[in-house]
């Protein structure tokens, strides 16, 4: 007997995450794995719902030498542990859908062609996703394969927020301001109107903040301003992507420097941000750790952008309700979110250190006019739902 089940695909620049949810219902989590370090000392971290003891160990290079073969690890090791699930549909992180996607669309050959298109505006992401919707289609011939787009869900933000102050020629050739990271916003926008639906109703900014970081501006839960841009490189500083920079620099770069343009996009997308100011490492935790002068620097400058950013957010909002933290950092680090809120009382927000030392979901003072909230954020739950919304369609 086979058990229908959605698997999801998230594929990062060096990262494979995997999901596999039974659908019975409303999609349930029953695995959820990691395999980390692609191509360089990859490791393998997976859950199961309880149902078998969690997994963590060192990958032999050539089990994930590159993201096909990390995908064929993954699909093994859930056939080992499920081997009735069979996958009905596939869905897909795509970090760049451009100005045509705004909601998730099952893949054919047309979408296929346009998601290519797209990937030199998104290098870290776009081309793994690519292979991994590929290496899904040649495993599972027979499942619906469906994308989920991280600028979807800023695709209705103003128009204000849409344009860069070029010949408008540009605009209309797709030279937007996209922001990314929409999974994620909708995953927290849905969960506050959970669990707080007064404030999904009010003004609020998520922080998400991992080795790619973004901030979102939502007003009654939807998207009007973010800090990412035409590409996953604009706004706050990353892991290793410069965020905000003065396009002057590239100038400087390529006609006094003599770099190439290939050079540039390689500086600011993989030795910039964290790991080009501490030059340490791109990992927060290390940084953390290190006490050096270098990384302090690097800590200061990702905080000091991006309290700028939540005071330009709050102007864009006209006030705020809440700050929500999410992503690698802001779930985790109590420091960067103690030195975010330091001192913003202006802005309302009051943090409680106690309940942020126990990493709480309320964060704030009683007495904080604006909420502080730490929510875990769960991009495969809302591919999944997606998946399973295609499916139910199609019955
Ligand atoms: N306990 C912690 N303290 C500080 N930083 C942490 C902690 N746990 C994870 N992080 C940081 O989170 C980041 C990764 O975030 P994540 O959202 O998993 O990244 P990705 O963008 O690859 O999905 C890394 O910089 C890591 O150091
Ligand atoms: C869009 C983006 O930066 O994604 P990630 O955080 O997965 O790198
Ligand atoms: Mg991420």
């Amino acid at each position: 007997m086979t058990h229908p089940v959605v698997l999801t695909l998230n594929a990062g620049s060096s990262s494979l995450k995997f999901g596999l949810y039974a659908i019975d219902g409303a999609p349930v989590e029953m695995a959820m794995g990691l395999i980390e370090a692609i191509g360089r000392q990859p490791r393998l971290k997976a859950e199961f719902g309880g149902a078998a003891p969690a997994v963590t160990r060192d990958l032999a290079a050539a089990e994930a030498a590159d993201h096909a073969s990390a995908l064929d690890t993954a699909l093994g090791l859930l056939r080992a542990q499920f081997p009735q699930a069979q996958a009905t549909a596939v869905g897909h992180r795509v970090v760049h859908g451009g100005p045509g996607f705004d909601a998730p669309v099952v893949v054919d050959d047309a979408v296929m062609a346009e998601l290519k298109r797209l990937s030199p505006f998104a290098p870290l992401h776009q081309p793994h996703n690519i292979a991994g919707i590929e290496a899904a289609q040649a495993a599972f011939p027979d499942a619906l394969q469906v994308a989920c787009f991280d600028t979807a869900f800023h695709r209705r933000h103003p128009k204000v927020n849409d344009v860069f102050a070029l010949p408008r020629e540009y605009y209309d050739k797709g030279v937007r301001r996209y922001g990314f990271h929409g999974l994620s916003y909708d995953y927290i926008s849905g969960e506050l109107g959970r669990i707080a639906p007064l404030l999904h109703d009010g003004r609020v900014i998520v922080a998400h903040l991992g080795n790619g970081a973004s901030m979102c501006a939502l007003q009654n839960g939807r998207s009007i301003a973010s800090t990412m841009g035409f590409t996953a490189l604009d706004g706050l500083p990353m892991g290793t992507r410069t965020g905000q920079i003065d396009p002057g620099v590239i100038f400087y770069l390529v006609q006094q420097e003599g770099l190439s343009i290939d050079e540039v996009r390689q500086l600011f997308y993989t030795k910039s941000g964290l790991l080009g100011l501490s030059g340490l490492s791109n990992d927060m935790r290390t940084l953390e750790a290190a006490g050096t002068q270098e990384a302090n620097e690097a800590i200061d400058y990702f905080v000091f952008r991006i309290r700028r950013e939540l005071g330009g957010l709050a102007a864009a909002l006209g006030g705020l309700d809440a700050l929500v933290f999410c992503g690698g950092i802001g779930e985790n680090s109590r420091l960067i979110r103690e030195r975010v809120c330091e001192g913003m009382g202006w802005l309302g927000i009051e943090l409680d250190r106690g309940r942020n030392t126990e990493n709480a979901t309320v964060i704030s003072t009683d007495l904080s006019r604006a909420r502080i909230l730490v929510i875990p954020t769960n991009e495969e739950l809302v591919i999944a739902r997606a998946a399973k919304g295609f499916l139910d369609a199609a019955v």
